[in-house]
């Protein structure tokens, strides 16, 4: 069935469908990982966007299922130049089509991803719409211009959990699977704020010896350190993090209590609740092959990332100093409080797709909590 991708600007990309039909709009961007499309589906931080993959075949693995991010797939659309129907992979349970059906999420394939990430790279990341249903291309361009803009949108409350939950599977072995780790042996009582959290976070927290909480984006600070956690950990999540004042308020009275570690939306988020700006990049860093400095020993660590937004450093005054730097765009990548035990990363040190070079981060945060006992 014909497709059609129309972007805010006008140009205009046309395709087949594949997965579920109808229509679908949202912000596109695109992700230059070559594995891993599961783990991006699932990614609760891809809300109210759609994801163009810059990897030229897509499905070949199906669809298995261990590799799920959270509960659901939160992103609208999904891009690819050449969808395979015929997977093969020992995991294997169904293919990408029929997940994606299930799931009510479009997929247009056929499309020339090279020109539109070019576009999107030079142009900035913008609204789009995919339809099946209506290919009328002045319609559609007028409809993509019509979508709101993801700065100033609050969407982590809506995909945070309901109520606090207790998190105790620890990373995938290729032998046992996922194991579940008997809490007795885990050491750090770690509270964590639910933005959007993706569940390789939890496991990597878990196989560190952490024992986790999850609680929801409104939690009250008053009841998270009610419940005496060595450490506060902050979650990535989709959307703005500008909008969400009464979270930052809570972190901020969280800040000089506990050890607290934040990844992307929660590093942006505490970074805010520092005293700090953030701001809209023009189209954002997705994929899992993006350097990185650790300035506290010059390393340099290949990353996962999924963000829109940046912290501005010049914003944070002496509150807190550069703790990573990407070494593509020199955006900021972590900070440091410079008194504190208190520190966050604007990449994945969790992966999920991507590689480990980051996970040392979580021993960072184990020994961080280890000292403020
Ligand atoms: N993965 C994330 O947490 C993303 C953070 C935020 N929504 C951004 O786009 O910058």
């Amino acid at each position: 069935m014909k497709a059609l991708l129309a972007l805010a600007d006008g140009r205009i990309f046309e395709g087949k469908s594949f997965g579920a039909g109808g229509e679908a709009r949202g912000e596109v961007v695109f992700n230059t990982a070559m594995t891993g499309y599961q783990e991006v589906l699932t990614d609760p931080s891809y809300k109210g966007q759609m994801v163009t993959m810059t990897y030229t075949q897509i499905g070949n693995t199906g669809i298995n299922a261990e590799d799920i991010e959270s509960r659901g797939l939160f992103l609208s659309g999904f891009i690819v130049r050449e969808y395979q129907e015929c997977y093969s992979n020992w995991r294997a349970c169904m293919s990408l089509d029929s997940y994606l059906k299930e799931n009510g999420v479009i997929g247009i394939q056929g499309i020339d991803t090279r020109a539109l990430t070019r576009h999107l790279r030079d142009k900035g990341a913008q609204n789009g719409i995919i339809s099946t249903i209506d290919l009328d291309r002045e319609s559609l361009v007028a409809k993509a211009r019509a979508i709101p803009s993801m700065a100033g949108l609050d969407l982590a409350t809506g995909v945070s959990c309901d109520k606090p939950y207790h998190w105790t599977e620890g990373l995938w072995d290729l032998k046992d699977g996922y194991p579940q780790v008997d809490p007795v042996t885990l050491k750090y009582k770690v509270v964590a704020y639910d933005f959007g959290i993706k569940y390789n976070i939890l496991r990597c927290l878990v196989d560190a010896g952490c024992d986790v909480t999850v609680v929801p984006a409104s939690f009250p600070a008053e009841e998270a350190l009610a419940m005496n956690p060595d450490g506060v950990f902050l979650s990535n999540g989709p959307g703005d993090p500008e909008p969400l004042v009464a979270v930052q308020e809570e972190i901020r009275k969280m800040i000089g209590r506990k050890p607290i570690f934040g990844i992307c939306l929660g590093h942006q988020l505490l970074g805010l609740a520092l005293g700090g700006k953030t701001m809209k990049l023009p189209f954002g860093n997705h994929g899992s092959n993006l350097p990185v400095m650790d300035m506290a020993t010059r390393k340099v660590e290949i990353t996962s990332q999924n963000h829109g937004f940046a912290v501005d450093l010049d914003s944070l005054g002496d509150a807190a100093c550069l703790g990573h730097e990407n070494l593509n765009d020199q955006t900021v990548e972590g900070i440091s409080h410079c008194t504190l035990p208190i520190f966050s990363v604007q990449h994945h040190p969790e992966a999920s797709p991507g590689p480990h070079d980051s996970h040392y981060l979580f021993g960072r945060f184990v020994e961080m909590m280890e000292r403020n006992r």
